[in-house]
């Protein structure tokens, strides 16, 4: 399906932010790691957290849902014998269970998703797994990946930071599984270094324990040690409600959002920081942020790597600021859903906005004027690109359609009908 944004000059209302995606696939993960029972309240509903669920299933978690929660009882170190795995085009999801699939026999990965997940390089972790004894066969680093496990002890463990934390992330939920003690040292950078926080909280809630370098590229692991059954609450999403902030940003709001905790551990939060720096007129009090937008907003330079899955949504409100904008360390913005520099720029420019791209940099040379958007955008099946170009068209001078927006539905299926809430101008339309 698309959408149509047709140009919306003022929002207005009051949103419940949705649950977060990496805090519920991380939450599901050690539930499933867990011998007993574990309760995960407000877990998110979204393709990448339904991946993460049907997945632990298929190896042998059994799981009851009701509105507000879900309960767990997981396999523990002894997944159950399964052939193959949907993760869907959940790129977090299929890491994490590459590593666990270490406890597994066999397991195939398949790929549904040949044009975006099937594009992203595993090569790192496939490298790592297989420093301890992890047998994978894999598409020159792609998917489709067969892993058989079994052999995997632990030991000594080098993998490469600089294309996704979410290989180190894998290593650190499989590590203390493993009979013997691990010690994991990151090569080159860390990208994404904020979100090994996350895990970090996750495993420590989850009664792991882990000692970890200050600057989180050395870490030791004992082995054999228990996952706990316990109950955890799934805080309020910041990389979707960026897309929200931003589009309150760019039009006259008065917009409030609310379970977004100021001290949250998601790098994401920025966004309030970069609006703020934006001289975007917003409060953050008890976990709401309440922006009053004018329409104007002043460029800035900011260090995308700390926020990666809001740089999208803040780019798309640099293309109205004053003056020229910088984001930068945002290479492994290119190996997501898509491209997320050329391919991204590619539409933002078809809409009329003036970017430019480095190796590693947006570049944003604003137009307070507006942009003048009457075109089609291919969504290039990924929700962050369709989320920031609908902040875009609703202050573009003619309606933008955006192809096969259902993709939304990765991490923020309610997206549109909370824009609608808000009094966007947005509805689906068949594709012509
Ligand atoms: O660990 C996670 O849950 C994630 C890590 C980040 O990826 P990279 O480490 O590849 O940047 C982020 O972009 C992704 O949405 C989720
Ligand atoms: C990149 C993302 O997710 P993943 O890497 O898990 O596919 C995202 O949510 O923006």
């Amino acid at each position: 399906m698309d959408v149509l944004v047709t140009p919306t000059p003022r929002l207005q209302g009051e949103l419940q932010a949705l649950s977060s995606k990496n805090y519920t696939t991380r939450y599901l993960l050690v539930a499933a790691l867990a011998e007993g029972t574990s309760t995960i309240y407000y877990p998110a509903h979204s393709e990448d957290s339904d991946a993460m669920r049907r997945c632990i299933r298929d190896m042998g978690a059994v799981i009851e849902e009701d509105d507000t929660k879900m309960t767990i009882t997981g396999f523990g170190s002894r997944p159950r014998d399964v052939k193959e795995l949907d993760v869907g085009n959940a790129g977090a999801v299929l890491r994490f269970l590459m590593a666990i699939a270490a406890l597994a026999p066999g397991v195939t990965f398949i790929n549904r998703y040949p044009d975006s997940l099937g594009k992203r390089p595993h090569d790192d972790l496939i490298d790592a797994l297989g420093q301890i004894g992890v047998d994978v066969r894999h598409n020159d680093g792609k998917l489709p990946i067969t892993i058989r496990g079994g052999a995997a002890k632990g030991g000594k463990i080098q993998v490469s930071g600089n294309v996704s934390s979410q290989f180190l992330s894998a290593l650190l939920f499989l590590t203390p599984l493993l009979q013997e003690d691990s010690e994991i040292e990151v090569l080159h950078d860390l990208k994404s270094k904020v979100v090994v926080g996350q895990t970090l909280e996750v495993l420590e809630q989850a009664g792991i324990v882990i000692e970890a370098s200050e600057d989180l590229m050395r870490y030791r692991v004992k082995g054999g040690q228990k996952y706990a059954a316990k109950e955890y609450v799934v805080q309020g999403d910041y990389p979707g409600s960026a897309a929200v902030l931003a589009a309150a940003a760019v039009t006259r709001s008065d917009v409030k959002l609310h379970r977004l905790m100021e001290n949250s551990k998601q790098g994401e939060r920025a966004i309030v920081d970069v609006l703020r720096l934006m001289e975007v007129p917003l409060t953050h009090d008890n976990g709401v942020v309440h922006v009053q937008g004018n329409g104007k907003l002043k460029a800035l330079e900011f260090d995308g790597d700390k926020a990666t899955d809001a740089v999208l949504a803040m780019v798309a409100a640099a293309v109205f600021a004053e003056g020229t904008s910088r984001f930068y360390d945002v290479e492994n913005l290119r190996y997501k859903e898509c491209d997320r520099i050329t391919d991204f720029l590619n539409e933002l420019r078809k809409a009329g906005a003036n970017v430019e791209e480095r190796r590693s940099e947006i570049i944003v040379h604003g137009r307070p004027e507006g942009v003048e958007g009457g075109v089609e955008i291919n969504a290039h099946y990924d929700h962050r690109v369709i989320m920031a170009l609908t902040v875009v068209g609703l202050r573009a001078k003619a309606p933008i359609r955006i192809r096969d927006a259902h993709h939304v539905a990765k991490s923020y299926p309610i997206f549109f009908d909370h824009m609608k809430a808000l009094g966007a101008n947005v509805e689906w339309v068949a594709p012509n």
